[in-house]
């Protein structure tokens, strides 16, 4: 039996490679973003793989023939405002027609428990597929929180996409949450006292916008 059974690290060893010079403190600003962008692109990649296609009939020049499509408009990515927007670009490389939800909420730094302060529920929560995104899933309180908010407002497909994970973090999770899959790049090791995650790479919202 797996420990963490809701869990998939993704191990492509292009996630890894990306993964590398995203820990790097040496790494820019900018590169640090693209290399986020593109770890977004491959994780939002596998964690589509089970969405629903519709046939329809395409004509090409030659013939008639069924082909499958995804309806976007039903994929729903729900960035964890802020460092979750860096990611957002790499999902709409592959689905730019995908709705958008933002989902303010940030981590306390004495309690560490998560503070809501944005939230615009979607309509017809019942159809959709929400895929949240933050690189970073710590403690866990903060993508709890935010699987709370969605299911409250009728969300009842939601996965969980995130570049590093810390064990404490899901577990508290996956006890919270059994329902939804998390796809990660990286299990680490711990959390520690300041509940940052080791080796980690860092603030990954100071490192995504330049505010330290
Ligand atoms: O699992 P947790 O212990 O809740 O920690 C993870 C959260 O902390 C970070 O956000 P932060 O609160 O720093 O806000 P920011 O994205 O605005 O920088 C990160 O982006 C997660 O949202
Ligand atoms: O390691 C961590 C933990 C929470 N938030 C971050 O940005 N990094
Ligand atoms: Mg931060």
């Amino acid at each position: 039996m797996k420990k963490f059974p809701t869990l998939t690290i993704s191990n492509h060893p292009l996630i890894q490679h990306k993964l590398s010079y995203i820990r790097d403190k040496t790494t820019s600003k900018k590169v640090f973003k693209e290399l986020v962008d593109e770890v977004g692109t491959l994780l939002a990649y596998e964690i589509t793989k089970s969405l629903p296609v519709r046939a329809v009939q395409v004509d090409t020049p030659l013939a008639t023939t069924t082909c499958h499509v995804v309806d976007a408009e039903r994929v729903v990515l729900v960035p964890l405002l802020r460092a979750g927007l860096g990611m957002v670009d790499g999902v709409l490389n592959l689905i730019p027609n995908c709705a958008i939800c933002h989902l303010g909420l940030y981590r306390d730094h004495d309690t560490h428990e998560p503070v809501t302060y944005y939230f615009k529920p979607m309509p017809e929560p019942e159809e959709r597929m929400f895929m949240m995104v933050d690189p970073m899933l710590a403690t866990g309180g903060s993508a709890i929180a935010s699987a709370d908010l969605l299911k409250k407002n009728g969300a009842k497909n939601i996965k969980f996409m995130c570049l590093v994970a810390a064990p404490e973090g899901v577990e508290a999770f996956q006890h919270a949450h059994p329902d939804i899959e998390i796809y990660a790049a990286a299990l680490d090791e711990r959390l520690n006292d300041d509940a940052y995650i080791l080796p980690g790479l860092g603030d990954a919202g100071d490192r995504l916008f330049g505010t330290k």
